[in-house]
């Protein structure tokens, strides 16, 4: 059984709709400069650029031979066809994308995104290779009400309807609050323990306990160098999916060595 040392912490960092494909460039860049073989050994880092970047992050990945894995912020749940404005899996698979963000809660609330969607994009995602990093939590009013851990563990069973524990195996589950993302409102070290613990928990219910224990499970909610340390010190917070702080490189190579912080 996999213990919470054997889980490589992944460092992830979402772009959103932010850098352009000549800032990322600059922007990876700065991070392979800050970033040292050490630190690619004790942490697993991805960046989630915008689509419009990923080649040109592929070219510098691959002509540097740089460690960072990249990936998207979202997928298709088709694999070709007339789906204007969409993106598809074989397209992310040709680019070598490692990861694939799927429902997220910006997705969830401006383009109406729920269970059986996330469930055909996470589907869509293993088709090809790709590692879904499956986002679930709790709106403000869910968690005021005490309903965060059914809210979120209803999200991870609807995304993972008849997905085989083979490719259950390998995803990463991202907790976000919603009332956290970008708000500089954090959750507590305890908050986040006690929703990353029931996502492994459910995984162990769902497939089985070896299986959940191998499972990364990250935090994402207004993480910044000054807090990542205690969030990182819970047994079942693997990483974290960081959005405004990955936006300078300096914090968020301070995020990845969170060790030192
Ligand atoms: O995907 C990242 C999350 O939405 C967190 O964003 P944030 O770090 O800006 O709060």
């Amino acid at each position: 059984m996999a213990s919470p040392e054997a889980r490589t912490p992944l460092m992830a960092g979402n772009w959103k709709m932010n850098l352009n494909h000549l800032e990322a460039i600059a922007h990876v860049q700065k991070l392979a400069f800050g970033l040292s073989d050490k630190d690619f050994d004790a942490v697993e880092v991805a960046v989630l650029p915008p689509f419009t970047d990923l080649r040109s992050v592929q070219t510098l990945v691959d002509g540097d031979k740089l460690k960072i894995r990249y990936g998207a912020q979202d997928i298709s749940a088709h694999d070709d066809g007339a789906y204007t404005g969409e993106v598809s899996g074989p397209m992310l698979a040709k680019l070598n994308c490692t990861y694939v963000v799927v429902g997220h809660s910006e997705r969830r609330q401006y383009h109406g995104e729920a269970e059986e969607s996330c469930n055909a994009k996470v589907k869509a995602a293993y088709r090809h290779g790709l590692t879904p990093i499956l986002c679930v939590g709790e709106p403000l009013d869910v968690r005021k009400a005490g309903g965060h851990i059914a809210h979120t563990l209803a999200q991870l069973d609807g995304a993972l309807k008849d997905v085989p524990a083979e490719h259950v195996a390998s995803i990463v589950v991202a907790y976000e609050p919603v009332w956290a993302i970008g708000t500089g409102e954090v959750a507590t070290p305890e908050n986040a323990q006690e929703v990353c613990a029931a996502i492994r928990g459910r995984l162990a219910e769902l497939y089985d306990r070896p299986l959940s224990e191998g499972v990364r499970v990250q935090y994402g909610g207004s993480v910044k160098a000054g807090n990542v340390a205690a969030i990182m010190a819970q047994p079942d917070v693997d990483g974290a999916l960081v959005g405004g702080a990955a936006l300078n490189a300096e914090e968020f190579v301070k995020i990845v060595r969170f060790r030192d912080q």
